[in-house]
């Protein structure tokens, strides 16, 4: 016999939460047919607290919701002069300063730098434990360059880059980010737990 564990049966595929379109086409792109999932938007409260915690919580939520094993992320935003602010308030420091306005946050400091931070929760099902796959990519906020149609991309500029998350080519982001490295780990986690979906599982 082999001394592997016996593969988990998940009752249904797993569902990705999310109530952003952008999101779930970078995950579609970056997950490509290597995990079998579904999407489900809805949006999830916006918590408040220490970035793993929040997206925990979110997974916590998304799989009572769901009643089933889901997939959730948080992302931040955060600045070293501001000791990690945005993090994640981004969301609404964009929606309520723009770009302008993050870029003018630093005015008074000399240290642009900031970093990306996407944090994927797994959980199995309602009442399970999240399990957590932290992605980090470190930049420099610069004034608003390239498209427009995803959230902060234009003014964040990966270290080792002359262009915005926004100009450079969507395969090479997704290659490079946050959010991309952060999926390679939910890759190899799939790939050692070698899940099994019942009835392969779109139910
Ligand atoms: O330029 C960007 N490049 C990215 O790669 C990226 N990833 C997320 N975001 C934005 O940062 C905030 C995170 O908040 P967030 O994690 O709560 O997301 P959300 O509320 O939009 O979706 P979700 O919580 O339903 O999944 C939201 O404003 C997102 O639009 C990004 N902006
Ligand atoms: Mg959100």
């Amino acid at each position: 016999m082999s001394g592997a564990a016996a593969a988990r049966v998940l009752p249904k595929a797993v569902t990705f939460v999310t109530g952003n379109a952008k999101k779930l086409e970078e995950v579609r792109a970056i997950l490509g047919s290597s995990i079998p999932f579904q999407s489900l938007k809805l949006d999830l409260p916006e918590l408040q607290g220490e970035p793993e915690d929040i997206s925990k919580e979110k997974a916590r939520m998304a799989a009572s919701q769901v009643n089933g094993p889901v997939l959730v992320e948080d992302t931040c935003l955060c600045f070293n002069a501001l000791k990690g602010l945005p993090g994640p308030y981004i969301k609404w420091f964009l929606e309520k300063i723009g770009h302008e306005g993050l870029n003018n946050l630093l005015l008074a400091y000399e240290d642009k730098s900031a970093f990306a931070t996407c944090i994927f929760s797994l959980a199995l099902g309602p009442g399970e434990e999240p399990i957590t796959f932290i992605g980090k990519t470190a930049g420099k906020i610069v004034p608003a360059r390239g498209p427009t149609d995803f959230g902060w991309d234009p003014v964040f500029q990966p270290d080792g880059f002359e262009q915005t998350y926004a100009e450079i080519p969507k395969s090479v982001k997704n290659q490079i980010s946050h959010r991309g490295k952060a999926l390679a780990l939910v890759k190899e986690h799939f790939a050692a737990a070698n899940y099994k979906v019942q009835n392969d599982g779109l139910a």
